[in-house]
């Protein structure tokens, strides 16, 4: 009997028409689709969310773009982890149905002047430390949603006050997508999975769980902020952008009026920057 089974491939799109042809393909019979933005490099957290993406819409769609307008001119966008081929052999593998891979000049041809700026969650933490970030975020992110039309798209809470930003654009510009936040999936020791954990050296790699720990014991009441952070720089973290307790919905300071609080960080372990949050 002939084989005539072939192996199910993923589809890819590099530009925007070739986006445009895979995803009216993938809507035939009024299909929803669920759209994960990454920048590649994708690990099982990455794949949780595409997993869930798929649980709630009929396809799922995956872009992977490292995105130089959220880098600063310092920072790791010339060395940040690419893996294209072994990104597209994972994201097969939990039945994702078409992967995005545009180039730079895709989403900002030369004439490409606009930006998106937030104030409300997106005010303090990763901005004291990354002023360029939010903007940098939003404005690709609200390029890839005109570009897919999900219907909905799921965000990493690893990244809890991008999580944040990204409900308000959505709500302040009436994208009329729904936003799905997707706990953190975490080592067996607690340490947040991240594609910039590969930076770690093995002593590093070591010594990099005891930040959940210190947040853990801070939320426990263990350790005050400020002890932990001692604690944490003696098991050698270097500078401590910041640990903070904030209203989870707001991202501001706690007040009577807080319904629910977030523990959140951010830190530096040899090069490597590292940041986690919990439910405090
Ligand atoms: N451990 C994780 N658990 C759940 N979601 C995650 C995890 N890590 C990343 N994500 C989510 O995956 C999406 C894409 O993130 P990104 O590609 O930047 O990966 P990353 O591992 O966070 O990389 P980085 O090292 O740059 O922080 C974001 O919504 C992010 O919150
Ligand atoms: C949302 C995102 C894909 C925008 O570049 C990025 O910030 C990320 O991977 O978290
Ligand atoms: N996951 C957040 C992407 C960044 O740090 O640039």
């Amino acid at each position: 009997m002939p084989d005539t089974a072939k192996p199910f491939e993923i589809a890819r799109a590099r530009t925007l028409p070739a986006l445009k042809a895979e995803l009216a393909a993938l809507r035939t019979g009024g299909a929803t689709i669920g759209f994960v933005p990454t920048m590649g490099a994708l690990h099982d957290g990455h794949l949780a969310l595409v997993r869930h993406a798929k649980s709630l819409c009929d396809k799922v769609v995956v872009s992977i773009f490292v995105n130089p307008l959220q880098f600063a001119p310092t920072e790791d966008l010339d060395r940040y982890p690419r893996d294209e081929a072994g990104d597209i052999a994972r994201l097969q593998s939990v039945g994702c149905d078409l992967v995005y891979l545009p180039t730079v000049d895709v989403l900002y041809p030369k004439n490409f002047v606009s930006r998106i700026e937030l104030a409300g969650p997106a005010l303090g933490l990763e901005t004291d430390f990354r002023p360029q970030f939010f903007s940098g975020v939003a404005t690709v992110v609200s390029k890839l949603f005109n570009q897919v039309r999900p219907d909905v798209a799921v965000f990493g809470e690893k990244d809890f006050q991008q999580l944040a930003v990204v409900r308000a654009m959505v709500r302040d510009f009436d994208m009329g997508i729904e936003i799905i936040g997707m706990p953190t999936v975490r080592e067996a020791d607690g340490l947040a999975l991240s594609s910039r954990n590969a930076y770690l050296s093995p002593e590093e790699r070591a010594i990099a769980p005891k930040l959940h720990q210190a947040l853990e014991a801070i939320r426990d009441g263990h350790l005050t902020i400020d002890t932990a952070k001692t604690e944490l720089q003696a098991a050698g973290f270097g500078q401590i952008d910041y640990i903070a307790l904030r209203d989870a919905d707001t991202l501001g300071e706690v007040t009577p009026e807080t319904t629910s609080r977030r523990l959140l960080a951010a830190l530096w372990l040899g090069k490597t920057r590292l940041i986690d949050n919990i439910p405090a």
